[in-house]
């Protein structure tokens, strides 16, 4: 029997409210529910303060939809959106206090200071994952999901151990560009990673039905985002790269704020609009303290395949410049190829088919900048570290 919404409200009903007022299926901070066959996923808001008080009602919510007949898997994260606009919060003194004392293990390194306190994110530190890095763009469209595949690949080439995970919650590309369409296997209430070309992938579409994540609110989204990166066996990964969702809203702010980023690669076209765009993108992870590890231009010229010609569609050379205006590095250029679109569209991205192409050289010089700059720049910074919260 399908569990629908209303079950599962019933269900909620006997769950105390994070007030102490009525019952959680009353209450305001319930989020919108999500029902994907027998998946329930929702969110309880509250503040940063109380999320490690309300933990009990997250289990209890937990428990309560799980025991309905029809439910397989359930979700339940307690998020705490701060207001639009406003101020990050202060970093904690000490992470240890920020996570309630809890003792780190033994001889591992001391964890970095978070820009923000997002508190069901506060397990966001991934085990076994040395650097989790974020493929971002202003707008949607200048090729981000295909850059964060390819540069995947390329980093994978150098013989690290890479994941990716499609972030992009309002329009996940992973499963196209690596045609990969089957739903991931639980083992231990951890979801396993599907598997292509070497690398471990997650994406938000292997997990609900087109469309449903479009309609996502803010919670729902980190919802989401968390358990992709706290309930997904990673295993020891090198590197995590993150293809982000497009913009520069309060979504996207949170979500670097939340995620321990190792640091940011900012995808952009060369024209002005998507320069402006890239601007904000560069802007919205210095304020949050994210390093930028630099720019890639991409589309940055056309090189027909039959003559040789290369032509300056976009004006080419505008995200170099604009680099060096930011005092970013500028990671590299990648032409506007008509194999990298059949690559992307047809499920093995130009370095998994042709690594020794022009195309997929220029993705390796690429990955080169981002691992160099991860093991030798941003001093201060030191890798994500793991704290099991549960
Ligand atoms: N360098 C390139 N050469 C040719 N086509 C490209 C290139 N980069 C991306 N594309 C194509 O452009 C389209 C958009 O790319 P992609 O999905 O990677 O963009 P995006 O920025 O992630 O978009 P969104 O934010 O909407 O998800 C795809 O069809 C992709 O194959």
């Amino acid at each position: 029997m399908a569990v629908t919404e209303d079950d599962v409200r019933r269900a909620l009903g006997a769950v105390p409210a994070p007030d102490g007022a009525g019952s959680l299926a009353e209450s305001t901070a319930l989020s919108a529910i999500s029902i994907s066959g027998g998946r329930v996923i929702f969110a309880i808001e509250t503040s940063p303060e109380r999320a490690g008080a309300l933990e009990s009602v997250r289990k209890a919510a937990e428990a309560a939809v799980r025991a309905l007949p029809g439910v397989s898997d359930v979700l339940v994260a307690l998020t705490a959106d701060r207001p639009a606009g406003s101020a990050p919060a202060p970093r904690p003194a000490s992470p240890m206090a920020a996570r309630g004392g809890r003792a780190a293990p033994p001889g591992a390194t001391p964890p970095p200071a978070r820009p923000a306190g997002g508190a069901e994110m506060r397990g966001a530190g991934v085990p076994g994952v040395r650097h989790i890095i974020a493929v971002a763009s202003g707008k949607g469209g200048v090729g981000k999901s295909t850059t964060a595949a390819n540069l995947a690949l390329a980093l994978k080439r150098q013989g690290l151990r890479v994941g990716l995970m499609d972030a992009d919650v309002y329009g996940p590309s992973v499963p196209t560009l690596f045609a990969l369409h089957e739903k991931p296997e639980v083992e231990d209430k951890m979801m396993k990673p599907l598997q292509a070309h070497g690398l471990k992938i997650m994406s938000i579409g292997f997990l609900v039905d087109e469309g449903t994540a479009m309609i996502w609110r803010g919670p729902m989204v980190m919802s989401a985002l968390t358990q992709m990166l706290t309930e997904v066996s990673w295993g020891e990964l090198d590197v995590l790269v993150v293809d982000m969702p497009p913009g520069t809203g309060d979504a996207q702010l949170t979500m670097a704020q939340r995620v321990r980023l190792s640091g940011a690669v900012i995808v952009s076209t060369p024209q002005d609009l998507a320069l402006a765009d890239a601007r904000r993108g560069v802007a919205m992870f210095q304020k949050v303290d994210v390093p930028i590890l630099g720019i890639v231009e991409n589309m940055s010229y056309y090189c027909c395949p039959n003559c040789g010609h290369r032509a300056d569609l976009f004006g080419h050379g505008g995200a170099r410049a604009e680099a060096q205006r930011m005092g970013a590095p500028f990671l590299g250029e990648i032409p506007l190829a008509i194999e990298i679109r059949e690559g992307a569209d047809a499920g093995a991205p130009i370095v998994a088919f042709a690594p020794d192409s022009e195309h997929a050289q220029a993705y390796a010089r690429i990955a080169e900048g981002v691992w160099t700059r991860l093991t030798k720049g941003a001093p201060g910074r030191t890798p994500p570290r793991i704290v099991i919260e549960r």
